[in-house]
């Protein structure tokens, strides 16, 4: 009897929401083409993993962080690689992946390490402009590296393919919805800080939209994330500046909240460009300053360049200049548009295929 062999990935991946998103994107592109899937990770990037399919097997490996941290986590950092990698070594062996698939970040270590030590093809993807630690350790060690972000500064003759960042279901059914600009109704404003939140964005958002003049603040109607601990006060902020607002820790319907509004204000996220992007809004950027490499910026940077978001470094951020361009873009119905036009340009609302694809070339 004929068996037909299933084409299996390993998936590796873990750290915040922006390793993780991208990771499920392929992992539910390939499921979708017939493939096997596992998902190799470590207990934190675990506690992300919730919205992966059912069929996606958990393979949870020891890696470089803990939940707890600690010093002494840092001291038992080699020795927790070591193992994971020979917990990797072991799985890999037992059941061996026609592809590995790295997403970056230190659990990503063990099955890439495996991975290239069995001589399994491999590839990663990497979301930001300027690659991540873990994946310019590997860079010159794998068959293929995939782009979040186009351009990105890559290791010295290293070369990449842009995929663009995998989006969600519910943002790719959304893809160029049509936008409506801003004229005399309401005013839709969508304020998000990456899977975390930002406190930034939760200082200087009321403060900036309490300065505008009362005809627009009554037309506005805010959607913010802000962290838990941040939400009573920017709530409060809001209520007496006369802005009707919905403050939230997490919107599970970002989708649908980006589709209805008419700006949105965002650090500069990979994922959260990719969505801003897909859909096609005009958006206000503070990357946060602090991220690796800046990459940040080096994400907004593109849509800074073609007219879809006006960019504000942290360095130069205040309530005025943040009012000024929310004016300036919530002002002018035709600006408004071409900057929507303008990001969706730059959307790959077909990244999760490219890269499935990409996978699918090195098993050949
Ligand atoms: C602080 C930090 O270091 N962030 C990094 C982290 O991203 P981080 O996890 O902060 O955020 P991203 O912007 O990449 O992704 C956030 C995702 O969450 C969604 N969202 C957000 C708010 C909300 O209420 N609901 C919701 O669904 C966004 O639409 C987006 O899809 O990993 C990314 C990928 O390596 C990097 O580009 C970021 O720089």
């Amino acid at each position: 009897m004929n068996t037909v062999k299933v084409p299996y990935c390993l998936i590796a991946a873990g750290g915040t929401g922006g390793h993780m998103f991208p990771a499920q994107s392929l992992a539910e592109e390939l499921l979708d083409r017939g493939w096997r899937v596992t998902l190799s990770t470590d207990e934190r990037g675990a506690r992300y993993a919730g919205g992966f399919p059912h069929s996606v097997t958990r393979e949870v490996v020891n890696s470089a962080t803990t939940a707890r941290g600690g010093m002494l986590a840092r001291v038992a950092a080699p020795l927790r690689i070591g193992s994971g990698v020979l917990s990797a070594l072991r799985a890999l062996r037992a059941d061996r992946p026609a592809v590995v698939v790295g997403f970056g970040g230190y659990p990503t270590i063990p099955a890439m390490s495996a991975a290239l030590s069995l001589r399994i093809p491999r590839m990663i993807h990497e979301q930001n402009a300027v690659m991540g630690r873990v994946n310019g350790v590997f860079a010159r060690h794998v068959n293929k590296i995939a782009c979040g972000t186009w351009p990105a500064e890559l290791p010295q003759g290293v070369q990449g393919v842009h995929t663009g960042n995998p989006v969600r279901q519910a943002v790719r059914e959304r893809a160029g919805a049509a936008y409506h600009p801003p004229g005399d109704g309401p005013l839709n404003v969508l304020v998000i800080g990456g899977s975390q939140g930002a406190r930034v964005l939760s200082d200087m958002v009321p403060e900036a939209m309490a300065g505008l003049p009362p005809e627009v603040r009554a037309r506005l109607r805010v959607s913010h994330q802000a962290r838990v601990e941040d939400g009573p006060r920017v709530t409060t902020a809001y209520r007496e500046a006369g802005i009707e607002a919905e403050v939230q820790p997490f919107f599970e319907d970002v989708p649908q909240r980006l589709t209805d509004c008419h700006l949105v204000v965002s650090r500069a996220g990979a994922s959260s460009l990719a969505d801003i992007t897909v859909i096609g809004r005009p958006a206000i950027l503070i990357p946060f300053a602090a991220a690796s490499g800046d990459h940040q910026t080096a994400n907004a940077r593109a849509l800074g360049e073609s007219g879809a978001a006006m960019v504000l470094p942290e360095s130069v951020l205040d309530a005025e200049s943040l009012r000024r361009d929310m004016r300036e873009i919530l002002s002018d119905g035709a600006r408004a548009t071409s900057m929507a036009a303008a990001a969706l340009a730059l959307g790959r609302p077909d990244a999760a295929q490219r890269l499935a694809d990409l996978a699918t070339d090195l098993t050949a």
